[in-house]
């Protein structure tokens, strides 16, 4: 049995860099074009580790991995693909994959990965076969390091129950990531529940978790199942879990450790079946040290952490979106599908996004439905709004009564002045939108939730 690493690249020069890279860390290294020459050889020898891109002339590198898989349980796999959606990483990891690697790579990364390969030589003895991840459905998109990182996560938990806390600004993504993680996890086949907790009146939220009795408070006619019970055998999504007030949260850490709670008013012990995914837009680790949050729900929760940048941290994953969103766009309307000109994507690539994902979303829709042509171009995307200007009217008004209220002693300026702003625009979007909250959301450029959870706190 040899020490090297073998390598299986179609692509000439790649092979050429990786290999000597690999000699220059010290490996011994055995290079191969294609899938025959390697199965060939593994009848005669045992490598180290294996290396191998997915798309090869004489087949697929996943295929390789699966045969690997029966045949050499103990060998580390590292696939490198230029396919790098969310889809490849996890079938590789679920073929059973020690690690995977979208192209292009930083070749230190690369060789690290490989000390790690052959630093702990993985058990894949466990994989189960091929849970296709056919998960219908809006599919998650992105190019970026970031949401490479982010499949990648996916896809290493795709056989774990591990909870996971998904953080991002509202918009990013991360009620999809949350699915996702579902529908690649051994619950995918069990019910996926979201519950959002911004969007749930505090005194309501405990019999919406865990249900209630016939006769558990006033009002409470019939006996009603709550989202942990419904989520039994799947996934229960947290959203927006910085705003469950604090004694929920106590409960829902006992529930957590002991499996097992019980509904308002009920004596029987309900058992909890559930895998917890937790979102927030909010800095969870201020919240605890302000004492909003309790540090021990806090660990419990972040075993992982999904971190989703805003979109304008990854304007290079903006392209595709809009590609696929603007596709989204003409299914959900049954109107013709559009295509964004080269012009028209280099604009989007320089707008804020502060509504994130969403935001992009959202103009999906409206060009779809607004362009006349097949072709959007650059000067047929709607404005973007203008950035508010130092010389408006009204930031003069407001300087002036800001001097006011200093002037009266008043304190908490800001504080005072940023709740009457979002009264006020609270107020007119609902009035523009004829109190439908999807719409007025989406003028103020929010998220619905984050529309409710202000309504509810005003
Ligand atoms: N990476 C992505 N690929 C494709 N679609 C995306 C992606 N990220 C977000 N979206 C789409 O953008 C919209 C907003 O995403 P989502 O609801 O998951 O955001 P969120 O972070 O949960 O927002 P909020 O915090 O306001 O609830 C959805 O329509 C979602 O399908």
């Amino acid at each position: 049995m040899t020490q090297a690493i073998w390598l299986i690249e179609d692509d000439r020069s790649l092979r050429w860099v990786m290999e000597q890279a690999l000699a220059e860390a010290g490996h011994e290294v055995r290079a191969f074009a294609d899938l025959a020459g390697v199965r060939q050889a593994l009848h005669e020898e045992q490598p180290a580790m294996l290396v191998s891109d997915v798309r090869l002339p004489d087949g697929d590198g996943l295929t390789l991995l699966e045969e690997v898989a029966g045949s050499h349980p103990r060998l580390p796999v590292l696939i490198i693909t230029a396919q790098t959606d969310l889809d490849m990483a996890v079938r590789a990891y679920e073929r059973g994959a020690f690690e995977y690697l979208p192209k292009p790579f930083d070749i230190d990364e690369f060789i690290a990965l490989i000390q790690r390969g052959l630093s702990a030589p993985q058990t894949v003895s466990d994989r189960d076969g091929d849970a296709s991840s056919g998960a219908a459905g809006p599919r998650l998109v992105g190019e970026s390091p970031a949401m490479q990182a982010v499949f990648r996560t996916i896809g290493r938990l795709s056989r774990s129950e591990m909870s996971v806390l998904i953080t991002g600004e509202s918009g990013t993504g991360k009620e999809l990531v949350a699915r996702a993680l579902h529908d690649n996890s051994p619950r995918a086949g069990g019910p996926f529940v979201a519950v959002n907790s911004a969007a749930i009146p505090p005194e309501l939220l405990e019999s919406e978790l865990f249900g209630h009795e016939r006769g558990a408070f006033t009002g409470a006619v019939a006996r009603r199942s709550g989202r942990f019970e419904q989520a039994h055998g799947g996934t229960l999504f947290l959203d927006e879990i910085g705003d469950m007030p604090v004694a929920l949260q106590t409960r829902l850490l006992r529930v957590l450790s002991e499996r097992e709670y019980y509904r308002v008013g009920g004596h029987e012990p309900v058992q909890a079946d559930v895998r917890i995914l937790a979102a927030t837009h909010q800095d969870l680790a201020r919240q605890v040290s302000e004492g909003h949050f309790r540090e021990d729900l806090y660990h419990r929760l972040n075993v992982i952490r999904i971190q989703i940048p805003p979109l304008r941290e990854r304007t290079e994953d903006i392209p595709r979106l809009a590609e696929h969103l603007l596709a989204r766009a003409a299914e959900e309307t049954g109107l013709a599908p559009r295509r964004f000109t080269a012009g028209a994507l280099k604009a989007l690539r320089q707008r804020r996004w502060s509504g994130n994902v969403r935001e992009l979303m959202n103009l999906c829709r409206r060009v779809t439905v607004m362009s006349s042509g097949s072709r959007v171009d650059a000067r047929a995307l709607p404005e973007e709004e203008a950035p508010f200007s130092q010389d408006g009217d009204w930031l003069a008004r407001l300087r002036e009564w800001a001097d006011a209220a200093a002037g009266r002693g008043e304190g908490d300026i800001a504080v005072h002045a940023v709740a009457a702003l979002e009264r006020t625009l609270m107020d007119w979007a609902l009035d523009q939108s004829q109190g439908h909250r999807q719409d007025a959301a989406r003028l103020l450029g929010w998220g619905r939730n984050t529309l409710t959870r202000k309504l509810r706190d005003r």
